[in-house]
């Protein structure tokens, strides 16, 4: 029972984490509404499950190395509030990996949407 509860509080603290981190962190914020039009535009466009996988990966990506950011963020703060090399490499790094996901959830996101919005666009446009 007790490791019963300590799970279910883990599993609270960490949607706590996440709650905290979209409503303090603007970034977070952006990744969260382009989610939301990644998966309208999904059920619009009626993607294959598999390039849903592929949008679903590329969101968990993002939002995962946006809270690992965060939490780097929060650890530097604390442990160094004044300026030093070492922070700056940690913070510069972690804001690199946040990129990096970024930058392949495009390229995702122009694969898997780019076809059947240009078919989209090419009925319209021959009507
Ligand atoms: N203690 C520090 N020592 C050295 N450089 C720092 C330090 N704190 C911040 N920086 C530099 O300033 C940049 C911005 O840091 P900041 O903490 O404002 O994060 P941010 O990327 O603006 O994120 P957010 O907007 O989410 O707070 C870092 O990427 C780093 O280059």
């Amino acid at each position: 029972m007790k490791e019963w509860r300590r799970l279910v509080s883990s599993f609270s603290y960490a949607l706590q984490g996440i709650v905290q981190t979209v409503k303090t962190q603007r970034n977070m914020q952006i990744h969260v509404a382009f989610a939301v039009l990644a998966l309208a535009a999904a059920w619009w466009l009626r993607i294959p499950r598999g390039d849903v996988l592929l949008v679903f990966f590329s969101i968990a990506l993002v939002w995962a190395l946006e809270l690992v950011n965060t939490a780097l963020e929060a650890a530097v703060d604390l442990s160094s509030p004044e300026w030093h090399a070492k922070a700056k490499t940690a913070k510069d790094a972690c804001a690199g990996a946040v990129l990096v996901a970024a930058v392949l959830s495009v390229v995702i996101g122009v694969a898997v949407f780019g076809p059947p919005l240009w078919g989209k666009l090419t009925v319209w446009l021959a009507v």
